[in-house]
């Protein structure tokens, strides 16, 4: 499972927790603006916005998880294994592949408004990236300081929502996601008063009760509803480290600890990497598993007009500050 959120301060935040029981060998990979990249159907792009993000790079492709652009639009992919439905190339629309999706968007829209132009005259198909790569079922979240949007090609056509929660997991569709939050309306920050009944004595014995009820597991509906519940409450200062902070507490509600998600004899779903995107500034910054440092890659660091990409492994060795 995995789950996507995002977050507005003073910059625009997006980030995910990819939760899976192993891992493809993901860097984070910059694109800089000159590097061609190669559309299946829709030709080459010589000349784009810069992206930095999660990939797999296969055959110097870097085929993306979660990014964002230079503009400040992000965007990110998580399964949606059962409802996803992608089709073939028609030569209608702009035909483009799964595994292209997030490079097709982040490469040429500012915003949110540019990408859902894009998005009316998209076809989405099911071609792979190779024999190695058969497509993954994916639905995603695109989102920038304005709004965010989910997007779902099921098998009635590509799906595509506005999304006022601010996260996104993976089963049931969203639109399902959205309605099981009803069974919630009565939850809050606050302590609750007795409306149980008036002729009992009920009281708060204890903080937090106000909420008591937002399911605490790991199920994709219940991780929807927790992360949607902790995001929308959240309060922070609005500096860098208060938003980035804030931004892995939001995901930490909702990460997955080795041995509570067994998928198989003895394999565990776990959560293999944190990562949270300062999309107004253009920097990556991510924990892992055994690594619980926050560490940044800031795109502007580096040159945005080369045309090499630029990958860093994930640093996975905790380190653990001896204070005396
Ligand atoms: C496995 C991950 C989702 C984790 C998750 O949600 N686990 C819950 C399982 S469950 O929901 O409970 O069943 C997803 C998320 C993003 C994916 C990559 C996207 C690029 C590329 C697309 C190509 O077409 C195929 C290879 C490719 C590298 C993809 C591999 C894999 O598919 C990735 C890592």
């Amino acid at each position: 499972m995995c789950t996507a959120a995002t977050y507005l301060t003073k910059d625009f935040y997006i980030g995910r927790t990819l939760d899976y029981e192993f891992s493809y060998g993901e860097e984070i990979t910059i694109l800089p603006r000159n590097y061609p990249i190669p559309f299946r159907f829709m030709g080459i792009r010589e000349n784009h916005y810069a992206i930095i993000g999660m990939a797999h790079v296969a055959g110097n492709y870097p085929l993306y998880y979660d990014a964002i652009n230079e503009k400040g639009l992000g965007m990110a992919g998580l399964n949606f294994v059962g409802n996803s439905v992608y089709r073939k190339p028609e030569g209608v629309k702009d035909d483009v592949a799964q595994f292209e999706f997030i490079p097709w968007v982040l490469s040429q829209c500012a915003n949110l408004d540019e990408a859902r132009a894009l998005l009316d005259r998209m076809n989405l198909t099911d071609t792979p990236y190779s024999e190695h790569f058969p497509s993954a079922g994916l639905h995603w979240i695109l989102a920038d300081r304005t709004g965010a949007l989910t997007i779902e090609s099921v098998a009635d056509g590509l799906k595509i929502y506005e999304n006022p929660a601010g996260v996104l997991t993976n089963n049931p569709p969203f639109d399902q996601q959205m309605f099981l939050l009803n069974n919630y309306i009565g939850l809050s920050p606050k302590q609750p008063e007795n409306h149980f009944s008036e002729q009992l004595p009920l009281s708060c014995y204890s903080r937090g009760m106000g909420a008591l009820g937002l399911p605490g597991d790991l199920s994709s509906a219940s991780r929807f509803a927790r992360a949607a519940f902790t995001r929308l409450h959240s309060v922070s200062g609005d500096s860098e480290e208060e938003s980035v902070g804030q931004f892995f507490h939001i995901l930490g509600s909702v990460e997955q600890p080795r041995g509570c998600c067994e998928v198989a004899d003895g394999k565990y779903e776990i959560t293999i990497y944190t990562s949270c995107c300062n999309a107004t500034r253009g920097i990556y910054y991510y924990t892992t598993y055994t690594n619980h440092q926050i560490t940044a890659v800031d795109m502007h660091r580096e040159n945005l007009d080369g045309n090499e990409l630029i990958h860093y492994p994930m640093l996975q060795q905790e380190r653990i500050f001896h204070q005396n």
